[in-house]
């Protein structure tokens, strides 16, 4: 696909942007575009607001999958672009715009160009939250094509435009959502020893939050807990009743997880005693850190190494990403592509290079043809 019709398609996709599980504008323009571009050799099916096509090789042996996101964020744009959100408070911060664009590309080419295994395209609902990739493995719609192997592709703002990079074995993180409701008394701003002041008790938390990471994890053992959010309070001059704190747990292993959450425990039963209020903790959803496998890995560089992009190896990264379920079940790797954007993922300025749309279409479809040519 020439790169105007792939910068058209991803424009139109990020005039767009949907939360997890209401896709259905994204899933309405996929679905046009894709019957569009069906054969008899194409099958197609939903799953909520995801999609599932399988394209049938002229000889095949395996079913090859390959995943694209397709949830935006609650994030305000500011980027000032011709093609900015149009869903106000709604924004594609985090390139699944071109996730789409890009499987939608390759789509087209295995299309155009039969391969001789089964290739099986997922659109997968939900990645930011709640988490589409885990229910969507469970489904019928799923399981009934089931990929022998899958992989997907991460925009990457900090590397150039042509290049790509990846790593055998752990790529993100273990992540939990954490949601932290604080329960006291309101009232007068000057009468503060007749309230309890839940501004006060959440602050605080959050400083002591830091603590969490530098005291209780072995220092080579890397953990983020991040507070993205907090409210309270109503007017300037009354003490607020109820304080949320909204964040998110990041760990290199499950077992750290685990215990994160328990130190986080222990602090809210502090917490409820020496500020007289009740807390409640909820951990949202939860992702399998990704885990790529490492032939998978092999095979990938040495294809990116044959064409005209460079292979970088990366560093892990404290991301989540719910393709680590299907990674958990089904063989396969993830990759950075890079994007050049100076403002980051979940940046309301994200900026991603659209030539990099024809770079991630170029090398997903030749590492479909690769795998399709070996035996694994
Ligand atoms: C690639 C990326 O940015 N993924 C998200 C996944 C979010 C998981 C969940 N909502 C959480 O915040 O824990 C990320 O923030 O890493």
């Amino acid at each position: 696909m020439e790169l105007a019709e792939l910068k058209e398609i991803r424009r139109d996709l990020h005039r767009i942007p949907e939360l997890g599980f209401q896709e259905w504008k994204t899933q309405e323009y996929l679905l046009r575009f894709i019957h569009d571009i069906a054969t008899d050799r194409v099958l197609i099916q939903t799953w909520k607001t995801g999609i599932l096509v399988k394209v049938s090789g002229l000889n095949p042996k395996k079913k090859i999958g390959y995943r694209a996101d397709i949830d935006g964020l609650p994030i305000e744009e500011l980027t000032g672009s011709a093609f900015a959100s149009t869903h106000e408070g709604k924004m594609h911060a985090c390139g699944h715009d071109f996730h789409m664009t890009i499987a939608l590309g390759a789509l087209k080419y295995v299309i155009e160009h039969p391969i001789q295994d089964d290739v099986v395209f997922v659109f997968q609902p939900a990645e930011e939250g709640p988490g589409g990739a885990f229910p969507m493995m469970q489904s019928e719609e799923f399981q009934r094509w089931k990929p022998d192997c899958i992989f997907a592709l991460h925009v990457a703002p900090e590397y150039s435009v042509g290049t790509i990079a990846s790593k055998p074995g752990l790529l993100f993180a273990n992540t939990s959502e954490l949601y932290i409701d604080f329960i006291g008394k309101g009232g007068h701003a000057a009468f503060p020893h007749l309230t309890k002041d839940m501004a006060v008790a959440a602050g605080s938390f959050i400083s002591q939050v830091q603590h969490v990471v530098s005291r209780s994890m072995d220092p080579q053992d890397s953990a983020v807990v991040t507070i993205g959010k907090m409210s309270s309070g109503h007017v300037q001059n009354a003490i607020a009743e109820t304080a949320r704190l909204e964040g998110t747990i990041r760990t290199l292993n499950p077992e750290a997880m685990t215990r994160i959450k328990q130190k986080l425990e222990k602090m809210a039963q502090g917490f409820e005693i020496s500020h007289d209020c009740e807390i409640k903790l909820d951990y949202g959803s939860n992702y399998y850190q990704v885990y790529n496998d490492s032939d998978y890995v092999q095979l990938f560089k040495a294809v990116v190494e044959q064409s005209e992009f460079t292979y970088l190896g990366a560093k892990k990264a404290m991301t989540g990403e719910d393709f680590g379920f299907m990674l958990k079940e089904i063989p396969g790797f993830m990759f950075w592509l890079g994007v050049d954007s100076p403002y980051g993922l979940h940046n309301a300025k994200l900026s991603p290079k659209e030539e990099a749309l024809g770079v991630g279409v170029k090398i997903v479809s030749q590492m479909l043809k690769t795998i399709s040519s070996k035996e694994y």
